[in-house]
């Protein structure tokens, strides 16, 4: 008994020591809006998966206006190969036929954006599932991707089908929900103004969001450390000129690159700063932010 008592208080010693250390950054970011990208290589482990809500339900309780931005392309894989269809990309992007992008709907706005509702209100909040085409937030138009052929070196116009660019993000239903108790939660699915639905990369997305509510912090959940050099050491921050040289000497490749390009879209429409991290580490997202040395790359002007 004697000793439970003492691992008691050694217990509230350390988290008030803790709580002492964080104190700063939770004041720091009070009233800031953080968007929080939520890949789904990130997603699949249920404890991690807790986690990450009860970090999104701390941050709203510390006075933060946060805002989840998820992906799920493996788990649209997974149905897509359960119902016969073969996946395909080009450049990163999945060719989105009329079929495909039903699935995409339903697999991103549907199951994966209510398991995260559920899993943040089992913390206690009140999060709402949303898509783009909810409160006309974002609107999309056919993607014009181009692609230069290595061998030929012609330039050939892609036609990824429905896998849309936002061209407007209106951001009345985000300002309204910062003033309330809801937590939004958007799944990367958007209109055009001609009818279709669009399949938005959701790093793109998120992006856009977070450019359009000039958010403090845009947080990339991923399956690596950050951006890392050549050597394959984490790198703790760059500025967008520092990143794009990583990008033109290849030190960034493959699905590194859309979102290190994602992110200096991001800070040059007004993020003040945007951060790659881990998001198979458990609570990634207090570690990054109410921590002195932070846990991925922070990308800055
Ligand atoms: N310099 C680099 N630093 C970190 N990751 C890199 C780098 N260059 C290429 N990558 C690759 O980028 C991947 C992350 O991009 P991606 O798989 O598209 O992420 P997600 O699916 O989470 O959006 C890493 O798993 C890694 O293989
Ligand atoms: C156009 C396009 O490629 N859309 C993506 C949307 C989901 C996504 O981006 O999910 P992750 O963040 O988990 O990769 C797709 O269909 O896979």
């Amino acid at each position: 008994m004697a000793d439970q008592q003492h691992d008691h208080s050694e217990d509230s010693q350390k988290q008030a020591k803790l709580l002492s250390q964080a104190l700063p950054f939770m004041q720091r970011y009070e009233d800031c809006t953080i968007v929080v990208k939520y890949g789904g290589n990130a997603m699949g482990d249920a404890e991690l998966g807790q986690a990450f809500a009860r970090d999104v339900a701390l941050l709203k309780q510390s006075g933060v206006n946060p805002i989840v931005v998820h992906g799920g392309g493996p788990q649209i894989g997974r149905m897509l190969s359960e119902m016969g269809i073969e996946s395909k990309f080009e450049g990163g992007l999945r060719v989105t036929d009329e079929r495909t992008v039903e699935i995409v709907e339903m697999v991103l706005a549907g199951s994966i954006n209510k398991d995260i509702v559920a899993m943040i209100n089992a913390e206690g909040e009140w999060a709402i599932g949303l898509c783009g085409k909810d409160g006309n937030m974002v609107f999309a138009e056919k993607a014009h991707k181009t692609f230069v052929d290595p061998d030929s070196n012609i330039e050939r116009i892609l036609d990824l089908g429905f896998v849309g660019d936002i061209v407007e993000v209106d951001r009345t239903l985000l300002d309204l929900l910062a003033k309330s108790e809801m937590i939004p939660v958007i799944a990367p699915v958007a209109p055009g103004r001609d009818g279709h639905t669009y399949n938005i990369n959701a790093d793109t997305f998120a992006g856009a969001i977070a450019g359009a509510l000039n958010a403090t912090r845009l947080l990339f959940l991923t399956d690596v450390p950050g951006v890392l050099d050549a050597d394959g050491n984490l790198i703790k921050q760059l500025t967008v000129d520092e990143a794009k040289a990583l990008i033109a000497d290849g030190t960034v490749s493959g699905g590194m690159i859309p979102k290190v390009e994602t992110c200096i879209h991001a800070i040059e429409a007004g993020v003040e700063g945007v951060v790659i991290l881990n998001g198979k580490t458990a609570h990634a997202v207090l570690l990054e932010l109410y921590t002195k040395h932070g846990a991925g790359t922070l990308i800055v002007r």
